[in-house]
């Protein structure tokens, strides 16, 4: 069984957080593991209230799930507050393939970490990241710069870089202009992705991605192959959602790889 786990916030909603994630694994054949770091009372519009998850609940969490799984990738959304960061980066097993999604802050405005968190993010978990997924705001809170331009995001993409990681992922859906591109950074130098952009934003689509990044990992995907495949993905997931606002609509997306790998699962 190839299995992924996902350390991120309930979305009563559905569309984002754990839910989102779940849903992405299941789409594409690995066995989806939960840490819930907090509760978020949500729906496509809005949050209404957030409740965060005692550490002690999270590390726990971490450990049992480590303690029983071969978990091939890890992906960390939601976390909350720097309690929580902590105990991350105290449980998470040594090497552990893992995604980071920078998640700050909900489409709807509302703050999903706490501002004085962003340093034990960037200074106990970002360093040990395989890929770390901002969109434009994050990046431009872990860049230390503003971003208007494809070519900011690129300098972004590489300034966060040098935090550590061995992969960044900055997501263009954000910048105004005709196609939305996202830029792949790692020490081979840079892989951009152009893809269609759709005039709405949905709810989950940060989520969802990252999500598909950490299952293409686990299933033996190299980063690149992975931004490639998860892009695609979520390219499908948000025209499927069209006539937004409203969540992601997550489909199997099929193809060839897909079938073959099934074969694997067991
Ligand atoms: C629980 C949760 N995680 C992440 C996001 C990011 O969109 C959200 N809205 N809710």
């Amino acid at each position: 069984m190839i299995a992924a786990c996902s350390i991120a916030g309930s979305d009563s909603g559905g569309g984002a957080g754990i839910q989102a994630d779940i849903k992405t694994f299941t789409a594409l054949g690995v066995w989806g593991l939960t840490v819930i770091t907090a509760v978020t009372a949500q729906n496509t519009r809005e949050v209404r209230g957030t409740w965060m998850l005692p550490a002690e609940a999270v590390r726990a969490q971490i450990e049992t799930v480590a303690d029983d799984f071969s978990i091939g990738a890890w992906k960390t959304g939601m976390l909350g507050n720097a309690e929580n960061v902590r105990a991350v980066a105290e449980a998470l097993p040594e090497g552990a393939a893992l995604v980071i999604d920078p998640v700050m802050v909900s489409t709807s405005g509302h703050r999903l970490l706490a501002a004085d968190a962003v340093a034990d993010l960037v200074g106990l978990l970002v360093p040990r990241a395989a890929i770390v997924t901002p969109n434009i705001p994050e990046a431009e809170v872990l860049a230390g710069m503003n971003v208007a331009t494809v070519e900011d995001m690129a300098e972004a993409g590489r300034r966060i870089l040098d935090l550590g990681p061995r992969a960044v992922v900055v997501k263009g859906g954000h910048l105004p202009g005709g196609a939305a591109i996202d830029i792949l950074v790692d020490r081979d130098g840079e892989m951009r992705l152009s893809g269609e952009r759709y005039p709405y934003s949905v709810h989950g689509s940060g989520c969802c991605f990252s999500a598909a990044l950490a299952a293409y990992l686990a299933r033996g995907m190299p980063a690149r192959e992975g931004f490639s495949a998860a892009r695609e993905f979520i390219d499908t997931a948000i025209r499927e959602a069209a006539g937004g606002p409203g969540p992601v609509r997550i489909v199997n997306p099929g193809g060839t790889i897909l079938r073959r790998r099934r074969k694997n699962i067991s």
